[in-house]
């Protein structure tokens, strides 16, 4: 008798679960198909969010793709064109305009050390336009372990550093002038050290100019200008806009000592601080120079 009650209920409650699983399949698509792009044009904050969720998995899901390419060659320089040309669309998916200026300066045959200003992980993107060949990034450790992008970022050569551990860091980076002039390898330094987005440059950590010192190798700066005007952290701001990327002449460091580092590194950052200051402040459509 008790089993036919079941019986006779089963259908019933499986007809109340399909029309609850229904109900919650429609506010689903309610919720996305509404109530997600209201939100999104609605707050600034939620675009934030939006918009830095995708570029992080969107770089993670690109480096799954990434990482085979890259593991038939082994872990070897050459792989960062491979992301480069991985990476060089997202640009146009955030509607962000590159300008590049002083090319010429990379015209350089032999190594050297490029240095450049650090204002977010979208500094990728300026990164990724200019890249030279042959030229690996200095990063902290911690970028191993972000998953696939770490494992895609150690394939293309990438030097990590353990910056908790200076000696450790001092050794890596010396290790890298060898490499430089053996492997005829540049490598890329933010020489602030860490991110910063105040519209300034902090004071410069002196690695980098060690390193170019050491191999007796020229310092190439390359600014980018503010992000001030399309993202901001602070204010959880990321809109279309656009970014100048200035590349400078090299600085020699032929005949120069450990001793001349201090100097060497004040100089550089002088200069790239008088040219940030001077691009980010460049009125939209201006052309550098003009005024006229
Ligand atoms: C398609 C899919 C793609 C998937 C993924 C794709 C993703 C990416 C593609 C690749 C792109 C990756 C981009 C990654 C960007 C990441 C950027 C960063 O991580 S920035 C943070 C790390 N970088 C740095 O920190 C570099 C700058 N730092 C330094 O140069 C530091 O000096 C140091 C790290 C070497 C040491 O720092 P610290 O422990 O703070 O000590 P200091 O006070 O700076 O130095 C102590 C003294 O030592 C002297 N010194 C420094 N270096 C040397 C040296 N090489 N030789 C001799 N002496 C050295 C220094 O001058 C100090 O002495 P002093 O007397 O005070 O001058
Ligand atoms: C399964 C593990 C999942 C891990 C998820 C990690 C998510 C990260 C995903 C993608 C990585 C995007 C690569 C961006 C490269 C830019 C790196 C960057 O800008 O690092 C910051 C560093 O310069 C300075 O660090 P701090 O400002 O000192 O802090």
């Amino acid at each position: 008798m008790s089993s036919n009650v079941v019986k006779a209920a089963s259908p019933l409650a499986s007809a109340v679960t399909g029309a609850m699983e229904l109900s919650v399949a429609q506010w689903l698509l309610v919720v996305c198909l509404v109530a997600f792009p209201l939100l999104y044009e609605w707050s600034v904050s939620f675009k934030y969010f939006c918009k830095m969720a995708f570029y992080n998995g969107w770089i993670l899901t690109l480096a799954i793709l990434a990482i085979p390419i890259c593991a038939v060659r082994g872990r070897n320089v050459e792989n960062m064109k491979v992301l480069r040309f991985m990476l060089l669309h997202i640009k146009y998916l955030y509607g962000i305009k590159i300008e590049v200026r002083g090319w010429e300066n990379f015209n350089i045959k032999e190594p050297y050390v490029v240095v450049s200003n650090h204002q977010s992980s979208l500094d990728l993107l300026g990164m990724m336009e200019i890249l030279p060949g042959r030229c690996v990034p200095i990063a902290k450790r911690e970028l191993m372990y972000a998953g696939t992008a770490g494992l895609a970022c150690w394939l293309a050569g990438v030097i990590f550093i353990n910056r908790k551990k200076t000696d450790d860091a001092i050794s890596v980076m010396t290790e890298a002038a060898e490499t430089m002039l053996k492997e005829d390898v540049r490598v890329w330094v933010f020489p602030e050290g860490t991110r910063n987005h105040s519209g300034s440059l902090l004071p410069f950590k002196r690695g980098a100019f060690h390193l170019a010192v050491q191999a007796q190798v020229p310092v190439i700066p390359v600014i980018m200008s503010s992000y001030k005007d399309f993202y901001s952290k602070k204010d959880k701001k990321f809109t279309t806009g656009k970014c100048t990327v200035q590349i400078l002449p090299g600085v020699s460091t032929r005949g120069l000592c450990a001793d001349d580092v201090p100097d060497l590194a004040d100089k550089v950052r002088g200069l790239m601080l008088e040219t940030l200051t001077h691009i980010s402040n460049e009125s939209p459509g201006k052309e550098p120079g003009g005024g006229h």
